[in-house]
């Protein structure tokens, strides 16, 4: 099966270090798309994708979605499609990517800079978006140059598409999948998307559902200014002392979500998933390692599985306006906005969250009897997606994991987002997989990102595979 995949394997090892400069690269492009000033940064990642794409003989288009909506002083950053074949006798995969990234500071904490990618002894490659998503994306035009460089025949037809937006809620995107569903991605027999993880460091997965994010932004307000605390504490309602009295009553210790109306939205668990959780290779050790502690809310795997995938969570995040600096600053601050997101999970609906979320915020605002002001509103929401494993597409990846990993991959799901997945299943009607590349301990979102090179090259090997095993593939597998 899939004979030509040796010589393919040999030309990713050949070109290995080649592959990791190009991620180097990519991480040198700070696209932090949360932050305003770094959004110039964010469309020179997309250039340089661009070139990149180019260079191996795609054809590509930058396509822009306009301003961003309420903020008509920032660009949102071009989509990037592009195409590889078009040859009518082969399938077409649709691959998404993302090429922005979180924000990340040396002072957070990082070991070394964000933005300079680090490889150690171990092999681990540190920099901000090494595993989320830059390494990924790359990863599939490292498959291309080294199918071109080994003269191995490149056995589907490649679409791809590659977002600017995806940390910050992938703004105008789901309009842009639908406009395009019949023209860009007319041809598109399946999508493929390397943009989550493996539960632990050593079993490669395939996953079929994503919790979905609402996003929260609460502002409590009063004063005219910040106010010199001894001349006025004690005189004046304090908004951080409001905003702090609120979001301490979203949640508990355990992680129990206290609004009112959104555990009975969750989908009962039936015995039949329940059975699936212990089957899965995880363990409490793999979460203490991915945590860096042992502060689990649950004594066991079964519970936190279900906990990360099939019950919703909510996550207090930050306060804007706060005074966060190191020291002491005897400040009053007059408006402080607070950040808190609810991960969904089936069933429930976007808006009936929202609904629920607005009238708790504000019921309990209004039982502190404050002379301060609170707004609530949605910064964005991505929904929940769950998909049947069972397809040819989860078939063919299935058999690129045993042959490059030697092991049969766990089917999961995953706590994180990415809110395109079931616009691209409910746009082009079309099978999705999510095809992860890096794992547990690489630290998304966190101080010290990285990627395993082992997780990059054998995941540029894996993501090549699939496509020869999806070329080979029977309709209806
Ligand atoms: C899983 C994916 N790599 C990811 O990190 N997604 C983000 C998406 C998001 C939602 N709101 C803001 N960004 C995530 O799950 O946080
Ligand atoms: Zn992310
Ligand atoms: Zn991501």
């Amino acid at each position: 099966m899939a004979p030509q995949l040796d010589a393919y394997f040999k030309q990713v090892d050949t070109l290995a270090e080649s592959f990791i400069e190009r991620l180097r690269k990519a991480v040198a492009i700070p696209s932090v798309s949360a932050e305003d000033e770094r959004r110039p940064e964010v469309i020179r990642m997309g250039k340089f994708l661009q070139a990149e794409l180019e260079a191996l003989g795609c054809s590509v288009e930058a396509r822009e979605l306009g301003k961003e909506p309420q903020r008509e002083h920032l660009d949102l950053p071009p989509v990037i499609v592009a195409r590889y074949g078009s040859d009518s006798k082969k399938r077409t995969i649709l691959v998404y990517g993302h090429y922005d990234v979180q924000p990340a500071n040396l002072e957070d904490g990082w070991a070394t800079q964000p933005f300079e990618l680090t490889v150690d002894d171990k092999g681990r490659m540190f920099g901000r978006g090494s595993t989320d998503d830059k390494g990924p994306v790359l990863g599939w035009l490292n498959a291309i140059e080294a199918h071109q460089k080994a003269g191995v025949d490149f056995p589907v037809n490649l679409l791809m598409c590659f977002e600017g937006m995806e940390e910050y809620g992938s703004e105008g995107l789901d309009d842009f999948i639908a406009a395009e569903a019949d023209k860009y991605f007319k041809d598109a027999d399946a999508v493929c998307i390397s943009d989550n993880y493996w539960l632990g460091t050593e079993k490669p997965c395939l996953t079929y559902g994503l919790r979905g994010c609402n996003y929260y932004s609460v502002e409590v307000s009063g004063p005219g200014q910040d106010l010199h605390s001894g001349v006025f504490g004690g005189t004046v309602q304090e908004p951080m002392t409001d905003l702090v009295r609120v979001m301490a009553q979203l949640v508990d210790t355990d992680g129990k979500i206290l609004v009112p109306g959104i555990n009975e939205m969750v989908a009962p668990l039936t015995d039949d998933e329940k059975a699936l959780y212990g089957d899965i290779a995880f363990t409490m050790d793999n979460l203490y390692e991915s945590l860096g502690s042992k502060t689990g809310i649950f004594p066991d795997k079964e519970k936190t599985l279900m906990a990360r995938w099939r019950y919703p969570s909510l996550s207090l995040h930050g306060i804007e306006g706060a005074f966060s600096a190191p020291g002491g600053k005897t400040v009053i601050p007059a408006k402080v906005t607070g950040k808190f997101s609810i991960r969904t999970v089936p069933n429930m609906e976007p808006a009936k969250v929202n609904e629920a979320v607005f009238k708790y915020v504000n019921d309990v605002f209004k039982k502190l009897g404050s002379k301060n002001s609170l707004k609530v509103w949605n910064n964005h929401d991505g929904r929940w997606w769950v998909a049947s494993p069972n397809h040819w597409n989860f078939t063919a990846a299935g058999k690129a994991v045993e042959r490059v990993w030697g092991v049969k991959p766990d089917l999961t799901r995953e706590g994180g987002s990415i809110p395109v997945t079931l616009t691209f299943e409910e746009s082009l009607k079309k099978n999705v997989l999510l095809l992860p590349m890096g794992s547990s301990t690489d630290a998304a979102h966190s101080i010290n990102e990285k990627l395993d090179r082992r997780n990059y090259i054998e995941g540029t090997k894996l993501l090549g595979a699939y496509l020869h095993y999806v070329a080979e593939e029977p309709t209806g597998a």
